[in-house]
């Protein structure tokens, strides 16, 4: 790179429009959507799509409330002229969407274009031709009165063509292809010319559709641009202004958006971006965009894994998964005060109301999208969203103490693993530290509990790690105080109780228990908490219990290790 790059590259100017307008401006409806998938989208294809894969992304595009969709290029390819013709001799147009096919300026691929269409209830027909000094100087060797004179010699041989065929309602679409980095005098020269050559009014439709065909400024200085042009284009009430934004520097979005405000009525682009070099405006971000700020967008994501399917079919082209709205990972929190965030807007979000859920953007439940990958753990993860994912998927409640508790453990493992840990490894270690321990000095066998009169009495059978069988006795006023009481005796385990708790998982004749209990022991720093699991509640206490004498016994013994150790 140049460590003086405004040697190379100069910056694009600014447009004088000491009124503009739009910086305080809002949008409040959604715009006329145009889908170029089947045509800007598909030229930048290494592999355009085959008729097969077009007519399955047209239905789609259908399906998800498009209402003009340009659907190729038929004077450039026979494919795209069957498809065309395909679709209107075969009833496949729904009444309420109208197909755009583009042309260049060009006499026979002007009549192979109406060709195409023909017998359409409605058709655009889009014609283009570059106007920045470059394309006019280097491609086409014309000045500006030479375009305009193309323009309008073109348009109104259109206008010959379609005339004839008083059946079809015909629209033009005028593009000057390179709008962003033309004079703006020229392409409003151009532009009107091409609206007084199709005679544009009642009954003679026109779309102005002003691109970004190579982004080349901030979004404010398009949005200039779109509003000087709105502000001066003529027969402006019979015209419907449309933008073309394409991504170049990353702001197709920030563009086709500003535009709207700056008097913009329709944008062109692509679903999730496809198209040319970094790709068309991304026509799914743009209408979530408008439904996270309350404004229905006319076209339907409610099962947006799905639409990602098929347009990554048709165009073999991947979608990133931090994408917005749509990427794998866009509804995923690793961190821990994410975590943490979430799981609490959950918890406190009321049907119906206002969202509110920290850190989400959007409900995925209105994408189509499950809670499942929201929450995921890895080192960078705290107890919010370890907690939150043993409640969602095993429907185990932990008291704060032990959310600590165990968030250290997950931590533990998540560093030495360096990944990721799913929710069933999380399930897996939460089972290996509370409910089986592998090294565990005792294991439950079996109890009995009588009635004392002020009181129970328990017999606990547990087994050592070496398979010796033990049978203890305890009494308390009740089975946790008479099982602390049996291993008190036996052992001489003084377990101080701190906390219990107890609940039901799952419902009806397959419900179990699971106990939790908190519990000290002398010489041994803090608390350690304990689960037992059974579908007796007794027995799932004893286990609790247990679980939680087990693991100060080992965290005791280690301690002893430690201070044997020579310093
Ligand atoms: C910004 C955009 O996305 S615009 C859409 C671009 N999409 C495509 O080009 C895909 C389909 N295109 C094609 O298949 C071909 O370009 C065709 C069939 C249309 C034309 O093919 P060819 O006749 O071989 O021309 P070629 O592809 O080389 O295009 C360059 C010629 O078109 C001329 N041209 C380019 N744009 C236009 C235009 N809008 N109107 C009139 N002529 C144009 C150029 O000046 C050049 O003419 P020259 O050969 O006299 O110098
Ligand atoms: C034809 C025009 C609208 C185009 O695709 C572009 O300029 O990018």
């Amino acid at each position: 790179m140049l460590k003086n790059p405004h040697t190379k590259y100069r910056p694009h100017p600014a447009v004088e429009l000491a009124d503009r307008q739009w910086p305080s401006r809002r949008i409040e409806q959604a715009p006329v959507w145009l889908s170029t998938d089947l045509r800007d989208g598909n030229q930048a294809l290494f592999e355009p799509m085959n008729r097969e894969r077009k007519l399955r992304l047209f239905q789609e595009l259908v399906r998800l409330g498009f209402k003009e969709i340009e659907v190729g290029f038929p004077s450039a390819s026979q494919t795209d002229f069957d498809i065309v013709r395909h679709l209107i001799d075969h009833g496949l147009i729904p009444a309420d969407v109208t197909p755009m096919a583009i042309t260049q300026l060009r006499e026979e691929l002007i009549r192979t274009t109406v060709r195409s269409m023909a017998g359409a209830r409605r058709a655009i027909v889009h014609f283009y031709n570059a106007v920045a000094p470059a394309w006019r100087e280097i491609v086409f060797g014309m000045d500006v009165p030479e375009i305009i004179a193309m323009v309008e010699h073109h348009i109104r041989l259109l206008r010959e063509l379609t005339d004839a065929q008083p059946g079809t309602e015909w629209v033009l679409q005028y593009s000057p292809e390179t709008f962003c980095m033309a004079e703006l005098e020229v392409s409003l020269a151009v532009c009107n010319a091409a609206i007084c050559a199709w005679d544009a009014g009642p009954g003679r439709p026109m779309i102005v559709n002003l691109p970004t065909t190579v982004e080349v400024s901030t979004a404010n200085v398009f949005a200039d641009q779109i509003e000087w042009m709105h502000r001066r284009l003529e027969r402006r009430d019979h015209i419907v202004l449309s933008v073309h934004p394409h991504n170049d520097r990353g702001t197709g979005v920030a563009c086709a958006e500003q535009a709207l405000l700056a008097g913009a009525q329709r944008v062109e682009g692509c679903l999730f971006g496809n198209g040319e070099r970094s790709g068309n405006l991304d026509l799914v971000t743009l209408a979530l965009n408008l439904y996270t700020q309350g404004i229905d967008p006319g076209l339907d994501f409610s099962d947006i894994a799905a639409v990602a399917r098929i347009a990554e079919e048709c165009t073999a082209l991947p979608i990133h998964p931090r994408h917005p709205y749509v990427g794998d990972l866009v509804f995923t929190a690793f961190s821990g005060s994410h975590q943490d965030a979430i799981a609490k807007g959950f918890a406190a979000q009321k049907p119906g109301a206002p969202w509110r859920v920290p850190y989400l953007p959007v409900d995925p439940q209105d994408l189509g999208r499950t809670y499942d990958s929201i929450v995921r753990v890895n080192s960078q993860s705290g107890k919010g969203g370890i907690s939150y994912l043993l409640q969602r998927d095993h429907g185990v409640v932990l008291p704060r103490r032990m959310q600590v508790e165990f968030s250290a453990v997950v931590q533990k493992l998540a560093d030495a693993s360096e990944a990721e840990l799913g929710s069933d490894a999380l399930w897996q270690l939460f089972e290996r530290t509370y409910l089986q321990p592998s090294a565990a000095a005792w294991s439950y066998l079996r109890h009995s509990l009588a009635e004392t009169g002020d009181g129970q009495r328990i017999t606990l059978v547990l087994q050592d790690a070496g398979g010796g069988l033990h049978s203890w006795t305890g009494t308390g006023n009740g089975p946790i105080e008479a099982a602390a009481s049996a291993l008190h005796q036996a052992l001489g385990l003084a377990l101080r109780i701190d906390h219990y708790e107890e609940r039901a998982l799952g419902h009806g004749a397959d419900a179990q228990a699971m106990a939790i209990v908190e519990a000290a022991l002398p010489g041994v720093a803090g608390t350690r908490f304990g689960a037992g699991r059974d579908s007796n509640i007794v027995t799932a206490s004893v286990r609790a219990l247990l679980s939680a004498a087990n693991r100060l016994l080992a965290d005791a013994r280690a301690a002893q290790v430690r201070a044997a150790q020579p310093a």
